[in-house]
């Protein structure tokens, strides 16, 4: 067995060199794309996919030839078996080129879609429609951006992602799964995955049922009772956000005590000038405060931080991307000056530092423990980024409070986003698994998908739908092929990490006004779980920050804990109903 080990380390030496060739030259050209969305670019990227799809087939049929049984070698084995499941490359030639054909098509069409009023203006996505769904205070005009741009999105992409269901489930089979939902399961390792997130699902449900209560009645003070029932779901288009994912955008209709501090960084951020460049700028200001790494020269230089404006389409959508060559890292982000993408700032930039930390990794290595791990880091700073503690420090709130009123209105803040997206994150794929796994037909994705909204979130649509619509397709996700349960499992898992590091930066009191800026024993906690990238299962991962080697709910609802009980008492009350018994009630249309 020595020999064999020693034929697999080469075997492995050179998959992971010619690896960093080949997803390097894939990566750039998928780039060139999203930030030029042209033909040229567009073959440039089918072809240097198909490249990686031959260099994968072709290690991976190698890998499979090894019987590990017997290697003491954990990482080899851990290497050969990731390298055994080839994805699409399983594929056949023509089908393969069709898979990756719909996928630029699904991408292209999802980015460049807009919504055009009567007089002939149009609006994209990002910044417009969004501004729109966060700002508006106007129902028509919420209906306008909210149905226009599922008609101009969703409803384009709805025969497309049949055949890609049908294909990605190929591919899955292929590779000895049930189908793709298994596939993407089992990044995660874990066989008792399913039952894990519904039982952290009913462990935050009471919590969501009081926020969603809450912000029910905010809204029905708002919009009245023709269009609000205080006993039914939420009309969709009303929370502040088009997929009413987070509701941050309504903050101005729910905050608790408008006397008290407010927690808006944004007209700072404007009065003082900040551009996206600045905001960039803080964020690796935060990360190199706890002795984490700051961004390299190229970043800089390659990233593209704001929405072009010579005519270009882009895929406006923030991502991060490791061109595979341990130094070349960059962020793509339509950034508009806010407090909310100040937070998304930072999330896309803990992807880069993740990318930073594992980059000596061999590349099949250079992944989060799991996918919520790459999703948590960046938030996981937020967290200390949003108190006003630290928001005055950076010049962004000259006035803190710490009064009851000051920290029922923070946590709502914090609640709005982090609680109301709790039900998102888990219905996602929720729909999707059963999509694939056929417990959803092609007849009835948008029925179930809104049985879903409904069921999880409370919230139902302001106009009717029929199956000519496809909802889910107006969600990035859904089109560019990226699994979601990660950001369920991040909004869990980074509130676990938040109380570990607050405990090693010495924080005392209560969790929500901790932060951990400039503790260098927190970003060397933080920075070494980055390291292990994938090469070790993630219960070890999550054992070495938090000391216990599983997901927990504790620490998000310590956290949240004020509120709670602020909003049991409040809800009372008013006499609120938990949730809507009227399930099937609609507004007027
Ligand atoms: C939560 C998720 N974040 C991301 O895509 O980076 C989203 O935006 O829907
Ligand atoms: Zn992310």
């Amino acid at each position: 067995a020595a020999s064999l080990q020693v034929q697999a380390k080469n075997f492995l030496e050179e998959y992971n060199s010619t690896a960093e060739v080949v997803w390097n030259a894939y990566t750039e050209a998928s780039w060139a794309f999203n930030t030029d969305i042209n033909e040229k670019n567009r073959q440039n990227m089918l072809q240097k996919n198909l490249d990686m799809s031959n260099h994968t087939l072709t290690y991976g049929k190698e890998a499979r030839k090894y019987d590990t049984t017997d290697f003491q070698d954990g990482a080899l084995k851990r290497i050969l078996n990731k390298l055994g499941d080839i994805e699409r490359a399983g594929l056949p030639d023509e089908e393969l080129k069709e898979y990756n054909n719909l996928l630029a098509n699904m991408d292209t069409k999802y980015s460049v879609a807009e919504v055009c009023r009567a007089n002939g203006t149009c609006h994209p996505l990002d910044p417009d429609l969004q501004k729109i769904m966060a700002e508006s205070r106007d129902y028509d005009e919420l209906l306008f951006a909210w149905q226009g741009w599922r008609n101009a999105s969703g409803r384009e992409l709805r025969q497309d992602y049949k055949r890609y269901v049908q294909l990605a489930n190929k591919a899955a089979a292929l590779n000895g799964h049930s189908d793709n939902g298994a596939f993407w399961r089992s990044m995660y390792e874990t066989h008792s995955f399913e039952e894990d997130l519904e039982h952290l699902w009913k462990e935050l449900e009471p919590l969501y049922l009081n926020v969603h209560a809450y912000v029910r009645r905010s809204l029905y003070r708002k919009y009245g009772g023709k269009h609000i029932n205080l006993k039914g779901p939420i009309p969709a288009h009303l929370l502040g956000n088009m997929w009413a994912q987070t509701w941050s955008g309504i903050m101005d209709l729910a905050i608790p005590y408008p006397d008290a501090t407010q927690v808006d960084a944004t007209p700072a951020m404007i009065a003082k000038g900040w551009n996206a460049t600045r905001m960039f700028q803080e964020s690796d200001n935060f990360f190199t405060s706890l002795g984490l790494l700051p961004m390299p020269p190229e970043f800089w230089v390659k990233s593209m931080l704001e929405k072009p404006n010579d005519g270009r389409n882009v895929v406006c959508h923030a991502s991060a991307w490791d061109f595979y060559n341990r130094k070349d890292v960059r962020i793509k982000q339509c950034t508009v000056i806010t407090m909310d993408d100040l937070i998304t700032v930072h999330h896309e930039m803990g992807h880069v530092q993740y990318f930073l930390q594992y980059k000596d990794q061999p590349i099949s290595f250079r992944d989060g423990a799991n996918p919520g791990f790459h999703e948590a880091i960046g938030d996981v700073l937020a967290l200390s980024v949003a108190t006003p503690k630290h928001l005055k420090e950076i010049g962004l709130l000259d006035v803190v409070e710490d009064n009851p009123e000051s920290t029922i209105n923070y946590l709502m803040s914090i609640a709005l986003d982090k609680i109301a997206f709790l039900p998102f994150g888990y219905l996602m794929d929720q729909w999707r698994w059963k999509v694939f796994d056929g417990r959803i037909s092609q007849g009835e994705y948008n029925k179930e998908w809104w049985n879903m909204r409904v069921k999880y979130q409370g919230v139902c649509p302001p106009v009717a739908r029929t199956e000519q619509d496809f909802d889910p397709g107006a969600k990035f996700h859904i089109p560019a092929n990226v699994p979601y349960v990660r950001y369920f499992v991040s909004f869990v898992i980074q509130f676990q990490f938040h109380q570990a590091l607050c405990n090693t930066a010495g924080h005392v009191g209560p969790l929500h006004q901790c932060d951990i800026y400039r503790s260098k024993e927190a970003g060397k906690l933080l920075g070494d779980v980055m390291k292990l990238g994938f090469s070790k299962p993630w219960p070890e991962a999550m054992a070495m920050i938090t000391g216990e080697p599983i997901m927990s709910a504790k620490p998000l609802v310590q956290y949240f804990k004020p509120l709670t009980d602020w909003l049991e008492v409040e809800n009372n009350k008013n006499g609120e109903v938990r949730g809507w018994p009227e399930y099937d009630w609609k507004p007027p249309s």
